[in-house]
Order: structure tokens, then C-alpha cells, then sequence
């Protein structure tokens, strides 16, 4: 079991990490996400995280994942821009294969974390854990997180992840050096030095295809906007992936109760984002 002590985030807790753009801002100085996912087998994982970052509210969007994926992404979101510049952050690896990487990906990969910007690592780039410099943090689920230790010699099960949650979470922190989002029907985000808490999903219609993408990409755009923060204190990547945890939950709410407490897509949770962050920023 884990030996932190665990505290639900709060609607509170997460209006603190918001803000709408002020007088002075513009695009560049609000952040740039850069995004990285999607493969010509999961094109749909690019557009979802897309469209989510935008969603989130962040000053730009620049996608350099995969051609195959690229003209999927701005056929959804023609505000994403599809060439190589300057990012705040990145949110690497949704949708893509870690055994199936080309050359030129793997060496993009690698390019994006070793820029020591924030990054949110998910899916297919979670092996790459381990080579970033900057604020990081993992989002895996419990299959994503049994694999990762077993490639690095920890034995254990998804059925060990998911009955001890708090423990695994923490040692993955301890041992990978990095902020850990385990996904699930309580999310439990922590990190080495002991910041633990836990999101407890606001509707068990989430449990579908997509919304782990929709997450990352809420993840990746806090990331962006708080850029300036990062560089001052690297744990605050904790309490932003805990704050998107919670708009993601909020979002998936607000969907189902617009078709009657009924089913919701992935889709359909990422559009319900706006809202939920204007309601936390009223706060
Ligand atoms: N629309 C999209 O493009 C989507 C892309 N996705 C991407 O798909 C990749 C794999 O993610 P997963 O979360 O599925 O990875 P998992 O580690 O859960 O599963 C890996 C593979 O195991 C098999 N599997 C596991 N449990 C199964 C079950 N109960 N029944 C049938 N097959 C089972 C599936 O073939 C799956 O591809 C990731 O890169 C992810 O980002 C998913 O997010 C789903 C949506
Ligand atoms: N039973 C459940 N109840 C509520 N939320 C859940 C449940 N199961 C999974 N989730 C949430 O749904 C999302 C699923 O993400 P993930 O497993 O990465 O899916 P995908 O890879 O298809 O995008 C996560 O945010 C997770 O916390």
C-alpha cells in the first residue's frame, strides 16, 4: 500500500491553476503546446489531444506529429499549426507504438525532451520516461504501467496496479524520478516528493475509447499556459495534471448530463472542456 497521504482534488484546488488571458497577453506569451502523437493506425488519438489542448484554452497549437496524421488534425482544428518552431511544452506519444518508431520520430522524440521544456508523456512515448530534463509527467493506465516497470525489471500485474493503485503509483514516482498519473475510475497523480492525490471520476461513462487522449491533451495545454511556473518549480506539473484530471471528470459530467446522464464519446467530453474552465475561473 502506499505511504503518502492521499487528498482529493478539489473544484477549489483546481480553480487555483486557471486564469483567463489578461490585456498582455498574446498567443506566444499565453504558451505553445507542441504536440507529438497519433500514427497512420491511430490517427483519431492526434485529433482528439488537438482538439482537447485548444479546448483547455492555450495560445497555440503546433502539431508535428506523423504526416499520415497531420491532415486529420487540421481538417478538425484548422487553428493548429503543422510546422516545426518554438513550444512551451510538449505532449508526446498518444496514439503511437514505442515498438514500431522510425529513425527521424525516435530522434524528434528524443529532440523534444531534451529540450528540458514541460512534457507530458502518454501511450506510445511512455518508455521514454527516464531521457527528459524537464517537468514531467507519465499518464499511463494500469496495462501502460505493468509493461513500463516490467521492461525495467519490476515485476508486477495490471491486477497488482489496480488493486493497490497508492503503492504503485508512488513507486513508479520514486524509481523513475517523475510525476506519475495512473488512470482509472479514481486517477491518482504523485510524485517524488510526495505531493499524492487522487480524482475520483464524476461519471464511470469516461471507461471509453479516446478519453485518455482527451486528457493528455488537457494535461498538455495547463503545461503550456503555466510554462513560466515550471521553470520555477517543477512540481507544480503535479497539482496541473491533478487540475486536468478534474476538468476532464467535470467535462465527461457535463456531456453525459447534456444527453440525460447517458453515454458520451471521447469527442463529446473534449467539447464540453470550455465550460468547465470558465465555471472554475468564475469561481
Ligand atoms: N481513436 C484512437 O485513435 C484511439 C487510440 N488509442 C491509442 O491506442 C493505443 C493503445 O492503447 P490501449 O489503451 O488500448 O492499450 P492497452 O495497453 O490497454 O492495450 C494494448 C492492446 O491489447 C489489447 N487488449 C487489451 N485488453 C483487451 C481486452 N479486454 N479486449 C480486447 N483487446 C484487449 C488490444 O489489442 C490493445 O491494442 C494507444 O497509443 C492509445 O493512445 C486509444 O486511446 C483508443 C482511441
Ligand atoms: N470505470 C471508470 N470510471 C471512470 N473513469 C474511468 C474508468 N475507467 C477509466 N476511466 C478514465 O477514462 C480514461 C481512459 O483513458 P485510457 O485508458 O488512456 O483510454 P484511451 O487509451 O482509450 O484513450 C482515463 O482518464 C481514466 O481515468
Amino acid at each position: 500500500m502506499g505511504t503518502g497521504t492521499w487528498r482529493e482534488w478539489t473544484a477549489d484546488d483546481a480553480s487555483e491553476w486557471l486564469s483567463a488571458p489578461g490585456a498582455d497577453d498574446d498567443k506566444y506569451r499565453r504558451g505553445v503546446l507542441g504536440v507529438i502523437t497519433g500514427s497512420a493506425d491511430f490517427p483519431g488519438a492526434a485529433v482528439l489531444g488537438v482538439e482537447a489542448a485548444h479546448r483547455t484554452g492555450v495560445g497555440m497549437v503546433r502539431f508535428t506529429g506523423p504526416r499520415a496524421v497531420r491532415q486529420a488534425v487540421l481538417a478538425a482544428r484548422p487553428e493548429t499549426v503543422a510546422v516545426a518552431g518554438r513550444v512551451q511544452a510538449w505532449l508526446l506519444g498518444s496514439g503511437m507504438d514505442s515498438s514500431n518508431r522510425s529513425f527521424m520520430l525516435a530522434g524528434e522524440l528524443q529532440h523534444a525532451l531534451a529540450s528540458g521544456l514541460p512534457a507530458v508523456l502518454d501511450a506510445g512515448g511512455l518508455d521514454l520516461v527516464g531521457t527528459h530534463v524537464g517537468p514531467t509527467v507519465i499518464t499511463p493506465h494500469s496495462r501502460e504501467l505493468a509493461r513500463l516497470l516490467n521492461d525495467r525489471d519490476v515485476e508486477c500485474t495490471p491486477e497488482e496496479v489496480e488493486a493497490d493503485p497508492t503503492g504503485w503509483a508512488e513507486r513508479t514516482a520514486h524509481r523513475l524520478r517523475v510525476a506519475v498519473l495512473l488512470k482509472g475510475a479514481v486517477t491518482h497523480v504523485c510524485d517524488p516528493e510526495g505531493t499524492a492525490l487522487t480524482v475520483t471520476a464524476a461519471t464511470h461513462w469516461l471507461a471509453s475509447a479516446g478519453t485518455g487522449d482527451v486528457l493528455g491533451g488537457i494535461i498538455g495545454a495547463l503545461a503550456a499556459t503555466h510554462h513560466d511556473r515550471l521553470a520555477e518549480e517543477a512540481g507544480a506539473i503535479t497539482r496541473l495534471a491533478a487540475t486536468a484530471a478534474f476538468i476532464h471528470s467535470e467535462a465527461a459530467r457535463r456531456a453525459s448530463e447534456a444527453w440525460a446522464g447517458g453515454p458520451v464519446t471521447a469527442l463529446d467530453i473534449a467539447q464540453a472542456v470550455p465550460p468547465v474552465v470558465g465555471g472554475l475561473i468564475r469561481r
